[in-house]
This record gives structure tokens, sequence and C-alpha cells, in this order.
């Protein structure tokens, strides 16, 4: 039985780019076929895996100029069960896609917010007057352009092939080692049902997020100190608001370490005792794409 993978679409993302990424890997090494469904917003991707619609989701959760996909990180909070089976990091490269035939035609651009934050040092530089518009993802933002001739969508090379649509300015990010990471979601049952290659020895990286009882000095020392003093090292913290007041957050954390070493589970056994709400997304290694 195929494996149904969900996805930001439509087709084209860069979140699809990742998610047929990961199944290439997955089928070379253990001969599992997916089915790729995309899904019209990250959230709704997540949910699906959350829900059984889907029995994974890919999903983009940190980029190198612009941070966090908040939208990841909230979804994943709210939601239980699901654990990162692996990570994956692509190199983005964004091209201003458009039917108009020069750069000084273009009065609107459209893309996914993350998109249009990669490149905004190069849209005020060559494009300063056009209005910049949200879109659910790089793909949704390419329905505009055959109407909308003086439209342009920032999205990939590879979208550009596949909906035949011109490529009016390529590599406008404005860092060229632009990339992103992205997450392999999954329900714990599921991944007794499949097989996703997890079963080497150890894994590179855990990821947990946790909120603190009270807005007190050491509030976050304390549960910084439990990894400090077991030499964990942290690959990233990231707050996000917990949405009941101003002024409390929510901390993810990725540690270096694999959470079934015993070590690990002593200091997340700790670490549950300076939280009010821990949740451990499990732990994984990156995938060598
Ligand atoms: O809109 C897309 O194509 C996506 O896959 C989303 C997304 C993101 O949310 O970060 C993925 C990678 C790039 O960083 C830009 C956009």
């Amino acid at each position: 039985m195929g494996a149904i993978v969900a996805h930001l679409g439509p087709n084209g993302t860069y979140a699809e780019a990742a998610a047929l990424a990961y199944t290439k890997w997955l089928h070379q090494k253990t001969g599992q076929e997916c089915c790729l469904r995309p899904y019209p917003s990250i959230a709704q991707s997540i949910r699906a895996a959350a829900e059984g619609q889907a029995h994974l989701a890919v999903v983009p959760v940190e980029n190198s100029l612009e941070g966090s996909v908040t939208m990841t990180l909230d979804t994943l909070w709210q939601l239980d069960g699901l654990q990162i089976r692996h990570a994956l990091v692509l190199p983005i490269v964004h091209a201003l896609l458009s039917c108009a035939e020069k750069l000084t035609d273009i009065r609107t651009v459209y893309s996914h917010p993350q998109a249009l934050a990669q490149c905004q040092g190069w849209l005020s530089q060559f494009l300063p007057w056009v209005q910049v518009v949200p879109t659910n993802s790089t793909t949704e933002a390419i329905e505009n352009l055959e109407q909308e001739k003086t439209a342009g969508a920032i999205s990939s090379q590879r979208a550009a092939q596949l909906y035949n649509v011109p490529i009016l300015a390529g590599a406008i990010n404005d860092n060229p080692d632009n990339c992103t990471r992205f997450w392999v979601l999954s329900l714990k049952s599921v991944s007794e049902a499949f097989n996703f290659g997890e079963n080497q020895a150890s894994h590179s990286h855990t990821s947990l997020a946790f909120s603190v009882p009270a807005n007190m000095p050491g509030a976050l020392a304390k549960p910084l100190l439990v990894f400090a003093n077991r030499n964990i090292n942290l690959s990233r913290i990231e707050s996000r608001p917990t949405k009941r007041s101003l002024g409390e957050y929510i901390f993810f954390i990725d540690i270096e370490a694999d959470a079934n070493e015993p070590f690990v589970q002593a200091a997340i056994a700790e670490l549950a005792a300076y939280t009010e709400t821990l949740k451990i997304f499990g732990s994984y290694s990156i995938l060598p794409i």
C-alpha cells in the first residue's frame, strides 16, 4: 500500500519539492511507495497527518534568511500525537514569473510571505513601486498571472516549467545560499504500520517545546540548565506567543541528542518539573539529500 504524503499545494511548491526528495530517498532505502497529496495551507497539511487523512506531512520549519515558519510551529503545538520522522534541507532559489515583457511593466507581486521576505532586498532595488500581495503558497501566486499581465509571482524555476509561465528574473533571493529546513511528520501509529527507514542506531536531533508556569526570574534559565549541565548542545531556540496573554511564551528547542539515550531521558524528566506543558516532538536524523 502506498503512503499518502501531505504537502502545501498547489503542485510545484517548495514543500512539494521537499516531499518528492523525501519520497525518492524513502523508496531507494525501503522500497516504500508514496503518493503525494497537496493541501491549500501548511496547517491543513499538518492536520491531514494528525487526523489520519495522510500518513505523512512534509512541512517547512525554518529558513536561513527569514527564520521560523510560524504556522508550522503553532500548528504542531496545538495538535497532539505528531512526531518528527526526519528533517531535510533544500536550497531555495526564487524566480520572478510573469507574462509581462519587462520588469518596468510589473505593478503587483504575489507570493507566500516567506518567499516575499526572502526577496525583499531585490524587490526594493528593482521593483520599489509594486504592491506586494501575500498568498497561501508560491504556486497559488501563479494563478493570477494569465489574466493580470502586469502581475508577477515569486516561485521556483520548477513551477515556471510546470505551469508554462515565463521567467522574467532568476535567482532573486537576497542571499544565494538561501535554504529551508523541512520536517517529515506522522502519527506514532503510522510508523508502526509503515517502514519509514528509521531503524538506524541513533538520531542526531530531538525537538521539543514547552511553556513555563510563571513569568519569573529563572523561568527559562532552569529549563536550559537541564541541558547545559549534561553537556547537551542546543542547535535552536525559538519563542512563540502562547496566544493567551501578552508576554507569555512557548519555547521551541532543538537539541543535538537522541531522546532514546538514558541521559536525555533523565534531562527530559527533570525538564518536566520546570515546565507547565511539555511536548516532545521526537528524535530524528537529517537526511543527506
Ligand atoms: O510556498 C511554497 O512554495 C512553500 O513551500 C512554502 C515555503 C515556506 O513556507 O517557507 C517553503 C520554502 C520557502 O522558504 C518558501 C516558502
